[in-house]
């Protein structure tokens, strides 16, 4: 079994219910293989998640870091196996379930509607939570909803740009809107695709500083190419390759692990 590790605040034990080992981790993936036809993307990886872990997932191209992502966030049923946020058996409920679980994501590609303002953007975020479809013009007249979203934009420090159109926005801002709309979910865990992706190095920079304003009991999970931004906002590493877990630990280890540095970057660890 690949065991990708334990989270810190359970350091023994089997992730399970919590017991004497310490709280149960807020995301645990059991047992997971997906086939895609004959092809394995994961072998039998088990990974637990604490709450308000800072967790980073690195790997070569291929290595299994995307689909492992999509399995917890409901985009993939794997083919054997099991995932359990919060204590609830979610392994076959769809995407559209995790939110209500307090799992949000972010995309690559922004999901933010360009002639749309950072406002706007939110707005529909907020509605979404709220489960309601109503006119955005509607939206804007409730007083409450316009101090919650102003309150989101301040949180990713857009807010500056509330009247800004999403489409007019930097790259950078984009994604700082992007991370606004997760977090206008209230979530307790945020899925985060390659945040890094695309954007420049101040730009990078920024992130990594907004990613750690971010409240601490906030458990992040990133699967990202960029080993510096991966390095400097996780705590713990995991590293992947050919759908199995290579290592796992943190930033410091993985640094000098001479097996990363085989599989990962096809070079020696160095002296
Ligand atoms: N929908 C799919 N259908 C068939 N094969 C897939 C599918 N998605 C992923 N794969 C394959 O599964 C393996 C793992 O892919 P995955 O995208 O999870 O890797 P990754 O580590 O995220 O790679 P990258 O860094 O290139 O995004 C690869 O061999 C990939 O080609």
């Amino acid at each position: 079994m690949a065991h990708t590790g334990t989270a810190p605040s359970a350091p023994s034990g089997p992730p399970g219910p919590s017991g004497p080992a310490g709280p149960a981790p807020v995301v645990e993936v059991r047992a997971v293989t997906v086939a895609f036809g004959g092809l394995l993307a994961l072998r039998d990886i088990d990974l637990a998640i604490a709450r308000g872990e800072r967790l980073a997932v690195l790997g070569p191209n291929g290595a299994g870091k995307t689909t492992l992502f999509n399995v917890i966030a409901g985009d993939v049923t794997p083919a054997a196996g099991s995932v359990v946020i919060k204590g609830v058996e979610c392994v076959h409920r769809p995407s559209r379930y995790r939110p209500r679980l307090g799992v949000a994501r972010t995309y690559q590609k922004a999901r933010a509607l360009a002639g749309l303002t950072v406002r706007e953007n939110i707005y529909l975020a907020l509605a979404g939570l709220r489960g309601r479809h109503r006119p955005l013009w509607r939206t804007a007249a409730d007083r409450r909803m316009g101090e919650e979203a102003a309150d989101v934009a301040h949180r990713v420090w857009l807010a500056g740009q509330l009247d800004a159109a999403a489409g007019e926005l930097s790259h950078g801002q984009q994604r700082q809107l992007e991370l606004g709309m997760a977090i206008a979910t209230r979530p307790d865990v945020m899925l985060l695709d390659e945040p890094a992706s695309g954007l420049s190095r101040g730009e990078r920079e920024r992130l990594v500083e907004l990613l750690e304003s971010f409240d601490e009991e906030l458990t992040l999970l990133l699967v990202e190419h960029d080993m510096d931004v991966a390095f400097r906002i996780a705590r713990r590493v995991v590293v992947m390759a050919d759908g199995e877990q290579v290592t796992a630990g943190t930033p410091e280890q993985v640094r000098a692990d001479p097996q990363v540095h085989r599989i990962y970057l096809g070079t020696e660890a160095p002296a």
